[in-house]
């Protein structure tokens, strides 16, 4: 039986993963910690969660460095669902006490330490680790994840618009020069559950925000291998992101085309669902692990439709994917 903790875990992201280890076979769920600090420290996750009750009852302990060594005493698996800067701190830490780290945070997501100061405001200290650490996007990067210690799994906005991008550009039927627009609406779970004025109920409508500005194009731009046009909306909902990403093909590439595209990309991969002429709804992921991919195609305009559950396909599911990967379970152990 492997062993895991989860640090971050009475966040949005770190309490499903709680849920999903909970549930795996092979893998114990060993601790949950949250900070030093923290306002939760020793309250069970169940007095947070309601519906955790009898399900999972751990205490939430505080974690400071210096406790680093005696969390990691006979664990296997870290999960960081913490803030970019303190998994950005953390992690080289649990590295060195031999676990394998799946970090939710941005921290190891791009390789580029420039990147860092410009949308994420810190200076990166360990670009060593940002060469070595594997994006996990689950169903492009499986071969990688097997084989490293340190898994960037993806942002939500990006999971939700790389899936739907890149079997498209690996079969080469986008025009080139003209940059995919995406156009993305999210919960707003997607900003965690700290209290904050822009994400309380009463200030939340639907508006754009970080145009051109935000952390998640270059990513996208990134493991894409083409600039985007990228524009997230936050819309007055818990959960779920729906992208409407317009394209141009290339003359003459036809709507069986773009089909075989998909189907080639993800007719053997179960988390990935295409929808058969029926275009995708925040009803049928919420709440679970699918990606649900829809298009049309008019002449040469090309629209696909992308909607994920955040917190699930966004974050943590996607994260349990790769530990299934990681470890040699089937991907869908614990989450189907
Ligand atoms: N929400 C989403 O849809 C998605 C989030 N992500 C990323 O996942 C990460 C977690 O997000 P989310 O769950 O929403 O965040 P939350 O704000 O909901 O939770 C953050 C957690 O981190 C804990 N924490 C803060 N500082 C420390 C510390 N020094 N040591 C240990 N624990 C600490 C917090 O508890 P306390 O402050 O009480 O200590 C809390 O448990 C973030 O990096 C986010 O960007 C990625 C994809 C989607
Ligand atoms: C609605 C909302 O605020 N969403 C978050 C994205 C959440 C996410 O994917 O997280 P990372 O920060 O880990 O990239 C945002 O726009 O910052």
């Amino acid at each position: 039986m492997l062993k895991a903790i989860v640090v971050g875990a009475s966040g949005y992201t770190g309490a499903e993963l709680a849920q999903f280890l909970t549930r795996h076979p092979n893998i114990e769920l060993s601790g949950l910690y949250v900070s030093e600090g923290s306002l939760d420290k020793d309250k069970k996750i169940s007095e947070l969660y309601g519906n955790l009750r009898g399900c999972i009852d751990l205490p939430l302990q505080p974690l400071g460095v210096s406790g680093i060594k005696a969390a990691c005493e006979n664990i296997d698996i870290v999960i960081l669902a913490t803030a970019h800067e303190v998994s950005h701190d953390l992690a080289p830490l649990f590295l060195a006490e031999d676990t394998v780290v799946f970090d939710l945070s941005g921290a190891f997501r791009v390789q580029s330490t420039g990147f860092y100061e410009k949308y994420y405001g810190f200076t990166h200290q360990y670009p060593e680790l940002l060469e070595k650490a594997v994006y996990g996007l689950a169903e492009w990067n499986a071969e990688q994840v097997k084989t490293t210690d340190l898994i960037a799994v993806p942002g939500c906005y990006t999971t939700a618009s790389l899936t739907a991008l890149k079997p498209l550009f690996e079969a080469g039927l986008i025009k080139q020069g003209i940059k995919p627009t995406i156009n993305a609406t999210s919960g707003v779970s997607g900003a965690g559950r700290k209290a904050s004025v822009v994400s309380s109920f009463c200030e939340v409508s639907l508006q754009p925000y970080g145009v051109f500005t935000h952390r998640h194009k270059p990513e996208i731009d990134q493991h894409l291998g083409t600039n985007v046009v990228f524009t997230p909306h936050l819309g007055s909902f818990k959960r779920g992101i729906l992208a409407s990403i317009n394209l141009v093909l290339n003359e003459g590439v036809t709507a069986e085309q773009v089909n075989q595209a998909y189907q080639d990309a993800y007719a053997d991969k179960p988390i990935v669902r295409l929808m058969d002429g029926t275009l995708p709804a925040l009803k049928n992921v919420v709440g679970t692990p699918f990606c649900d991919l829809g298009w049309a195609v008019d002449g040469e305009d090309l629209v696909v439709f992308s909607a994920i559950d955040n917190l699930l396909k966004g974050a943590s599911s996607q994260a349990m994917q790769c530990i299934n990967l990681r470890f040699g379970f089937d991907i869908t152990t614990s989450i189907l």
